[in-house]
């Protein structure tokens, strides 16, 4: 029997995955794994038990990552799951930085009951006047699942598309149309874009990476967009930068509490994943992360362990979490031999400074000796 955490509010697609063998809720304890969105886990308690944590979506900044790899507790996310649905929202909030539209509806909200409201309306709507997205600059900070969707998206209405990221994984590069330009530093996008979205992580480079500093290098009027995460842009100095006309609009799916209400600011409820396809996608996939993790070791889409994805052949496979430091094969075959135990498969791989190994079996094995061993983080068997 697993016991499943669930931290927020989980698609029952995804959940629905988990068969008798899981006890699942919200106020399950002695969890073998949680289930997560944005909920912070930087003060809950990991319990000796917790094995894995999978992150249904992309950000996992609301995760101790280092605390959890000390303690052999392997995070997951859910890449790409909810790209289309942030692409969608970034569209929107392209169309909503160039057309006043949502000042416009506020407007128009004034004149309820009026009986020349339809007057009114042609009489004012000049106030609210925006530019055309069409043949204009969009400059894209970080082209993975979500910036490259919307780069490709962009293309095709029409706009001139400017990319940077200097750590671009092949697959985003295979996707990503040949039209968009490749900056060479982040510079070219402050210098030379009329609109710039931030789809990079946060993470010690890039927060506060919208600061006075790079809005003074940007163009007047520049629309800024931030579907990423609230601390990637100063709020301060881009309020300043609103306020002195100098950035025309700030469109944001992060709340904080300077920035809200604020002219020429727009602010979102963190709304970039919320659809049922993407809370469907996002639910499923990390169900069968944490479900595979458990069941057969198999680790798939972690972003603090390796990947080793490897059929079960055996009866017993002895899954290792350990440092990434030298002889620690050679202690493991050394201690199954010294028990006249057969290795049938056995595979290693590191990721910065932890490792994981799964060896498999037929033979009974126990944990003891090699939780013993130095370096060891955690040892479970599987069957
Ligand atoms: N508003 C919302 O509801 C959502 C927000 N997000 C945010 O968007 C971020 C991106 O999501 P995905 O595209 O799915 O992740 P991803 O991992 O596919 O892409 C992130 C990209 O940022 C790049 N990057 C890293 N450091 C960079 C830097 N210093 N400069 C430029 N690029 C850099 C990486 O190389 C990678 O290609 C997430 O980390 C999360 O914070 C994600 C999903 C929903
Ligand atoms: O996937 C992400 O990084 C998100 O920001 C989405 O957050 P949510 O799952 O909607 O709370």
């Amino acid at each position: 029997m697993y016991n499943i955490k669930l931290l927020n509010k989980i698609s029952p697609v995804g959940v629905g995955q988990f068969d008798d063998q899981y006890l699942v809720g919200e106020d399950v304890e002695k969890e073998d794994g949680v289930l997560v969105r944005s909920a912070s886990m930087h003060e809950y308690e990991l319990n000796d038990n917790l094995k894995a944590i999978a992150r249904a979506g992309a950000g996992v900044n609301n995760i101790p990552l280092e605390k959890c790899s000390n303690e052999g507790i392997v995070v997951f996310n859910t890449p790409g799951a909810n790209a289309n649905a942030v692409k969608e929202l970034v569209l929107c909030g392209l169309f909503l930085s160039s057309r006043k539209v949502v000042e416009g509806i506020d407007w128009v909200k004034t004149l309820k009951g009026n009986e020349d409201a339809a007057k009114l309306v042609e009489k004012g709507k000049s106030q609210f006047v925006g530019p055309e997205i069409e043949g204009r600059k969009l400059g894209i900070i970080g082209l993975g699942a979500i910036g490259v969707h919307v780069a490709n998206a962009a293309i095709k209405l029409g706009m001139e598309v400017y990319g940077f990221d200097p750590y671009i994984s092949v697959n985003a590069a295979w996707g990503m149309s040949k039209w968009v330009k490749n900056a060479q530093n982040v510079e070219t996008i402050f210098s030379e874009c009329d609109y710039i979205t931030l789809h990079a992580p946060s993470t010690k480079e890039t927060k506060g990476i919208i600061n006075q500093e790079s809005i003074a290098m940007m163009k007047d009027g520049v629309r800024i967009l931030n579907f990423a995460r609230g601390d990637l842009v100063n709020a301060q100095d881009v309020l300043t930068a609103i306020d002195s006309g100098k950035v025309a609009k700030y469109i944001t799916d992060f709340a904080t509490p300077d920035i809200i209400d604020h002219e020429n600011v727009i602010v979102m409820p963190h709304l970039g994943a919320s659809t049922p396809e993407s809370e469907d996608n996002c639910a499923r996939m990390a169900v069968k992360e944490i479900k595979d993790y458990l069941e057969s070791g198999n680790i798939v889409n972690s972003v603090n362990f390796p990947t080793i994805n490897e059929p079960r052949t055996t009866k017993y496979r002895i899954c290792l979490i350990h440092k990434n430091v030298p002889n620690m094969l050679a202690q493991f075959a050394t201690l199954l031999a010294n028990q006249e135990i057969n290795i049938e498969n056995m595979v290693n791989k590191a990721k910065d400074d932890y490792a994981y190994t799964i060896i498999d079996t037929n033979d009974v094995v126990g944990t003891k000796e090699f939780e013993s061993l130095e370096n060891v983080i955690k040892v479970r068997v599987v069957e």
